[in-house]
């Protein structure tokens, strides 16, 4: 190895931060174990809460070091709320004041370690802080290219006139030179991003944080890769005119020690016919926010017929899952159809032989794990960046189908059934085309060198970076 910390030594020190969402969390630790693997170490800043879920993650404890962060009480947060998981959606930007707060902490934790580098993603004061004890910044997106490169770049400032709210249409419109004419949104999905450009008290709005977080980085870097998004990753360096580097989709790769499915979801798998089960996802956050969308999501699987599982976070109003469940379901559906509000190994249950289908919100880390699996794929997207990335995987590379929904943006029972059974049905047209597509990409994907190609090329561009 060449020389390459600032110190002259052979590895770098590299501090983490990212946003207090696990989707984040998760994707920034993935990349820590990619670092970690080339010798580098890594000390990984993350709310105390978190660390249970994250610890089994870490595949080098030796080089990546946890260290929580307490996360302050904001008023009008829920009491000991430090994750995204705790806060409901239209609270999120306190949690953001919060995250904020932390700067004099972490300001002591980068004097004391004197990193190379510091990752971050929402933290937009990293740079004032990690450039007096000479650390380069990296802002670390973990969301698609195409979601960065529609709302949050200087082409998309909107002019907001006494804090009135922009109409749909407004809200729709693709910033000048946008590289895509279908990954887009239409104007009823497009109210889902008023809150990109809503201001908030003392933190402004999401997009000021965005742009000024990628303004004063020394580098942008983005969960994707080129063969997906390499126009948008594109129009994202023009935009901000900094070095844009790609990580790839940096997915844990099967370890030799690692962890089994639980037994419950194994055992309750195993019942099944190879390719029948319907495995139903909506992330780490509260998405279905409306109990009676959560019941028609749980209805049009019964609908199917088929075995399902479904883990979700319950709806507003209620504290669990089962309190927001149709009448009479369990009963109807005992022996085949479970609902769960907890944790679950979600990429070692796609990777299960009884899962033939991922119903999934399209959150950016379930996208690349459902385009890594062998499991047809329904989209079922909540919100603009996760309807981004439906469109990205339904228009763009062909390999799943979109829900259907009315004009309210409302989704039926049937429409779900319907998606559901034209990519599970034998010999259906759409079917078949989506798992050719599918095959074809996750043979790309999953091709030995090429996710090690990016982390290394990515290696080669931080080393640059922290000699330059
Ligand atoms: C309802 C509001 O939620 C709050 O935040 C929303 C979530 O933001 C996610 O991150 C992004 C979302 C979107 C989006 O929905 C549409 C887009 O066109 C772009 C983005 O970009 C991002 C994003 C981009 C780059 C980056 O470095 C990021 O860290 C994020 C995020 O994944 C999720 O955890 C959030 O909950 C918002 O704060 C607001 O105040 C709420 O009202
Ligand atoms: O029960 C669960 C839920 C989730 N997970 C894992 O948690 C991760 C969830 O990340 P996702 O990106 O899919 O979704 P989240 O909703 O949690 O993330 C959030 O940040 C990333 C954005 O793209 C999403 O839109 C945003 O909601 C995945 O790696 C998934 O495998 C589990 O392992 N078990």
């Amino acid at each position: 190895m060449g020389d390459f910390g600032s110190d002259g030594s052979s590895s770098m020190s590299i501090v983490m931060y990212p946003w207090l969402a696990f989707g984040h969390m998760t994707a920034f630790l993935h990349l820590s174990n990619k670092l970690a693997e080339k010798g580098h170490e890594i000390v990984f800043l993350l709310p105390k809460k978190a660390l249970d879920q994250v610890r089994p993650l870490n595949l080098y404890p030796s080089l990546i070091t946890f260290h929580t962060i307490s996360i302050p009480h904001v008023k009008g947060l829920p009491p000991g709320a430090e994750t995204n998981s705790d806060v409901p959606f239209f609270l999120t930007h306190l949690l953001a004041v919060a995250m904020n707060q932390t700067r004099p902490e972490v300001e002591t934790i980068l004097r004391t370690n004197k990193p190379d580098l510091v990752f971050y993603d929402s933290a937009d004061w990293i740079p004032e802080i990690a450039r007096p004890v000479g650390a380069k910044t990296v802002c670390y997106n973990t969301v698609s290219a195409a979601s960065i490169a529609l709302t949050l770049v200087p082409a998309a400032e909107r002019e907001i006139i006494d804090g009135k709210e922009m109409s749909a249409e407004e809200l729709a419109k693709p910033p000048l030179g946008y590289p895509s004419s279908k990954v887009v949104l239409l104007a009823r999905e497009a109210k889902t991003l008023s809150f990109v450009w809503r201001r908030h008290e003392g933190i402004g709005s999401f997009f000021d944080g965005k742009v000024t977080a990628m303004r004063n980085c020394d580098a942008i870097a983005i969960r994707t890769c080129r063969e997906t998004e390499g126009k948008f990753c594109d129009y994202i360096e023009s935009q901000y005119n900094r070095p844009v580097y790609l990580t790839g989709p940096v997915l844990p790769v099967d370890e030799p020690n690692k962890t089994s499915l639980e037994p419950r979801w194994a055992d309750w798998l195993a019942k099944f016919k190879p390719g029948s089960v319907v495995f139903c996802a909506f992330g780490s956050q509260p998405v279905v926010d409306k109990i009676d969308q959560f019941q028609e999501l749980c209805l049009g699987l019964e609908a199917t017929g088929l075995p399902f599982l479904v883990a979700i976070k319950p709806p507003s109003g209620v504290s669990t899952v089962e309190e927001a469940l149709p009448e009479g379901f369990q009963e109807r559906v005992r022996g085949r159809g479970v609902v769960y509000g907890g944790w679950v190994q979600q990429p070692m249950i796609l990777d299960h032989p009884s899962v033939g289908c991922f119903v999934t919100h399209c959150g950016f880390g379930s996208m690349w794990e459902s385009l890594m699996s062998d499991c047809q794929m329904v989209l079922v997207p909540q919100h603009g960046e996760q309807i981004l990335n439906a469109r990205l995987m339904a228009e763009e590379m062909e390999v799943a189908v979109e829900v259907e929904r009315e004009e309210n943006g409302w989704f039926s029972r049937r429409s779900l059934e319907d998606a559901v059974k034209s990519v599970m049905g034998e010999g259906s047209e759409v079917g078949e085309k989506v798992r050719k597509n599918h095959d074809k990409w996750r043979c790309v994907l999953s091709d030995s060198g090429f996710a090690d190609g990016y982390i290394s090329k990515f290696e080669q561009n931080l080393t640059d970076l922290v000699k330059s």
